[in-house]
């Protein structure tokens, strides 16, 4: 006999299966743990395929033609500017807001201006266009926002450059060469979808009482901005710098296990035996830090991971080789969950979509543990 849904309990979810989709999977080979982005290994796409090109598969279902990524770029080129009164946002908000919280109102802001916002939310196409418009403007928002924060004018987007290098130049005012080009898109390749994790779940919960697709990517924003979450890139950083010198990693993490804190980019929920897109980017950490003079950052991350790897028996996730990344980018620490988050709206938004296309209200229940049957005690004899 089946049971019912009120009488098994998951602990935060573990385990259950709460959508189907095409989009993604992470169980790999006979569970092994691997992760494929519509049918193709990341692996084999880590690369291969640029972010544009990754982007496209993951809201279109397929790899695109040469003609169709052309077509997809001059849209995305097309979408690259902010209405004013985002930039007048941007630029009245105090400096030190946190980019996620700016990132949040701006896809707010935008959605008002976005020419499709009365079209019904179950319209594909249309939802669609209006992802791929988000994919053109977050860069902008977040590039935006850090040169405003720091006393520095908006520079308007170069049509030359795609989307990782525009995104480079509109931070620093230079174009990036071609290796941190490399190095920065193939990142967003790689967070660009990861399954029901905690945002896209958030997404997809918002969308399925048939709100729109900006509230849903206004909902995961909100949701990948905690530490356990996408959070955790920027905290991975601040464990590096905390920890300093390979020297001091071992007595670092045996004192932070000690107080029962928890060591940001280790761990995993479903991958128990290491993130494959750790793998993956770890190994462009080290060549990029050799090319710009940050080899010894590799050293202390290298030795942190054996670290925690020996005392906790956690293997790295993707924001841990990630922060250090974007460190050799020359990318300041506030942009980093930011990144993640424009990355993963190619993600986000295909699942917003094809839970619009398949949908079905999400609503749990929950098992109630408070006190039963309390009878109501009138106002002036309470106290
Ligand atoms: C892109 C991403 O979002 S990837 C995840 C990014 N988040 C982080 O890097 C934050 C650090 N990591 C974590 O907090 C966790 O590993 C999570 C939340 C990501 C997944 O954890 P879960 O599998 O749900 O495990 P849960 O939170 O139940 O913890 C299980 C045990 O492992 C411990 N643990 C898990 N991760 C860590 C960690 N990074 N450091 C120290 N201890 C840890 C917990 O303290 C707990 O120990 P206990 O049983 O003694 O209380
Ligand atoms: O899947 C998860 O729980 C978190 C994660 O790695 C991601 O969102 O990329």
């Amino acid at each position: 006999m089946s049971q019912s849904p009120v009488e098994v309990y998951y602990p935060g979810l573990e385990g259950v299966i709460a959508a189907e989709t095409a989009i993604a999977n992470i169980e790999g080979k006979e569970g092994s743990g691997g992760l494929e982005y519509r049918g193709y290994r990341i692996e084999d796409l880590a690369g291969a395929v640029s972010y544009e090109e990754a982007a496209y598969l993951l809201l279109h279902g397929d790899l695109p033609t040469p003609t169709q990524l052309a077509e997809f770029k001059a849209r995305l080129v097309q979408s690259r500017s902010l209405p004013d009164p985002v930039l007048t946002l941007l630029k009245s908000l105090p400096p030190q807001t946190n980019t996620m919280d700016v990132l949040r109102t701006a896809v707010s802001v935008l959605s008002h201006f976005d020419p499709e916002i009365n079209t019904p939310v179950t319209d594909h196409a249309a939802n669609v266009r209006k992802a791929e418009r988000l994919i053109a403007q977050m860069p902008l928002v977040i590039a935006g926002f850090e040169r405003i924060s720091h006393g520095q004018e908006v520079l308007s987007s170069r049509d030359d450059l795609d989307l990782s290098a525009n995104f480079l130049y509109a931070v620093s005012g230079r174009v990036p060469s071609k290796e941190m080009v490399a190095a920065f898109d193939l990142s967003l390749v790689l967070y660009a979808e990861h399954e029901l994790n905690a945002s896209t779940f958030a997404a997809r919960v918002t969308v399925s009482t048939l709100s729109d697709l900006h509230s849903g990517i206004i909902a995961a924003i909100g949701t990948l901005k905690g530490n356990l979450h996408g959070g955790a890139n920027e905290e991975a950083w601040k464990v590096l710098e905390a920890v300093g010198s390979p020297d001091h990693a071992k007595q670092w993490v045996h004192d932070a296990l000690a107080r029962k804190e928890r060591i940001m980019g280790f761990g995993h929920r479903v991958y128990k035996n290491g993130d494959p897109r750790a793998a993956i980017l770890t190994k462009h950490c080290q060549v990029l830090a050799e090319q710009t003079g940050n080899q010894h950052w590799e050293s202390i991350a290298h030795t942190i991971e054996s670290v925690v790897v020996d005392q906790k028996k956690l293997p790295p996730n993707v924001d841990w080789p990630s922060a250090r990344l974007y460190h050799y980018l020359g990318l300041r620490i506030e942009t980093y969950t930011p990144i993640f988050a424009m990355a993963r709206t190619a993600g986000w938004s295909a699942h917003i979509i094809e839970q619009l296309d398949h949908n079905r209200l999400m609503r749990p229940r929950a098992r109630y543990i408070g006190p039963p049957n309390r009878p109501v005690t009138p106002l002036n004899q309470r106290g």
